[in-house]
């Protein structure tokens, strides 16, 4: 089989991440990295053994050999790298969130459209194989249609003001770091917009969400009830409730292998499907199926479901009229 060759963007956190779940596919060749500073990429491929090492994005996007390129920049960058690569010729896999709103969550897919690319947003939960086991359990119906969602992702630590977790600059929060990850599933699992949002937070000194809940309203009648935090370690947990029984997806629910089904005549199973590699090899995945089936989104997540998302944060935020400095549409 033909390899998909890789180029990612950024050296951070994510990025090291990212190259070692492709370590975990044969048919990924991680043939490129590009840094803003030369030093970096070639320190980052010297650590993955990756052959070329570029000092900027632009080159690092410009290299004939690469079919798709990872971006792994905080999320203000994300929307023009996407742009930048989109331009180059090349498929993309966006980190979460896809971009700082709808706006430009709109403008990025319409550019992809258009120039017939790939492009598909980095959320490595759905991909997880515990998650598409849950998806067929729903439906199948065993607990009944889904009307109740709780899920919790709250993280704590000693956060630099003008780091990526705080900083207004890097559009720093919870809602866009790891609330992301609660509205993703309820989308996941109602597959549609919900009509109302009633949403509430604390802010940290710095201007952004410290700690923030959201209850998501939807027709006919479901409701999910969504908790994030970045001063605050919750259990991690997700429920979800149907008329004859739920589902707990164990903590960590946004890269689960455990989940308890249970149902109302008093009969519980506990799934298990511990996953290989780090857990991003299965989004990397989903990325060759879609290139070699000549897709321009996959399928499992589509697009405009990325684009409903951005639009539920826009609606969050609204609400507590936080705008990142760098926005000028919302
Ligand atoms: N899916 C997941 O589990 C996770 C996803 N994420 C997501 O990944 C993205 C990056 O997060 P993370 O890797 O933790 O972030 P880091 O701060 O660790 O890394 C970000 C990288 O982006 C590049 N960069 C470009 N512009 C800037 C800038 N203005 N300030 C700082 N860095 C910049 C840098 O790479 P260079 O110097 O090489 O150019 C930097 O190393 C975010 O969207 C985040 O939400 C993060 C963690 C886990
Ligand atoms: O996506 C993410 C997964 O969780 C991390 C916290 O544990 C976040 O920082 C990150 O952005």
């Amino acid at each position: 089989m033909k390899s998909v060759r890789w180029g990612i963007l950024a050296t951070g956190q994510i990025a090291r991440k990212f190259a070692e779940g492709l370590q975990a596919l044969p048919d990924a060749e991680l043939v490129a990295v590009g840094s803003r500073k030369l030093e970096t990429a070639k320190a980052f491929a010297e650590e993955y053994n990756i052959p070329r090492a570029y000092g900027s994005y632009a080159e690092l996007t410009g290299d004939p050999d690469i079919d798709v390129v990872y971006i792994a920049t905080p999320h203000p960058a994300h929307a023009q790298n996407t742009l930048q690569c989109i331009d180059a010729g090349k498929a993309v896999l966006c980190e979460k969130p896809f971009a700082l709103n709808a706006t430009q969550a709109r403008h990025m897919i319409q550019a992809a459209a258009e120039k017939n690319i790939f492009l598909m947003e980095a959320m490595w939960t759905r991909y997880i194989p515990l998650m598409l086991e849950i998806e067929n359990i729903l439906e199948q119906g065993t607990i009944g249609p889904p009307k109740m969602i709780h899920a919790d992702f709250g993280y704590s630590g000693d956060w630099e003001p003008d780091g990526r977790v705080l900083s207004p600059h890097l559009a720093g929060g919870a809602l866009l770091d790891v609330g992301i990850y609660a509205i993703s599933l309820a989308s996941m699992v109602y597959q549609r917009d919900p009509e109302k949002v009633a949403a509430l937070a604390h802010m940290a000194s710095t201007g952004v969400d410290e700690i923030s809940a959201f209850i998501l309203s939807y027709e006919p009648a479901a409701l999910a009830i969504l908790s994030c935090a970045v001063g605050a370690s919750t259990p991690g947990e997700a429920t979800i409730s149907g008329s004859k029984g739920y589902i707990k997806i164990h903590s960590p629910f946004w890269c689960p292998s455990k989940a308890t089904v249970s149902i109302d005549e008093g009969k519980t199973e506990t799934i298990e499907v511990p996953f290989e590699g780090n857990g991003y090899n299965y989004e990397a995945a989903e990325v060759h199926r879609c290139l070699r089936e000549g897709l321009t989104q996959s399928p499992k997540m589509p697009l405009e479901e990325t684009l409903r998302i951005m639009g539920t944060m826009d609606n969050i935020r609204k609400q507590w009229n936080l705008k990142y400095p760098m926005e000028h549409t919302l």
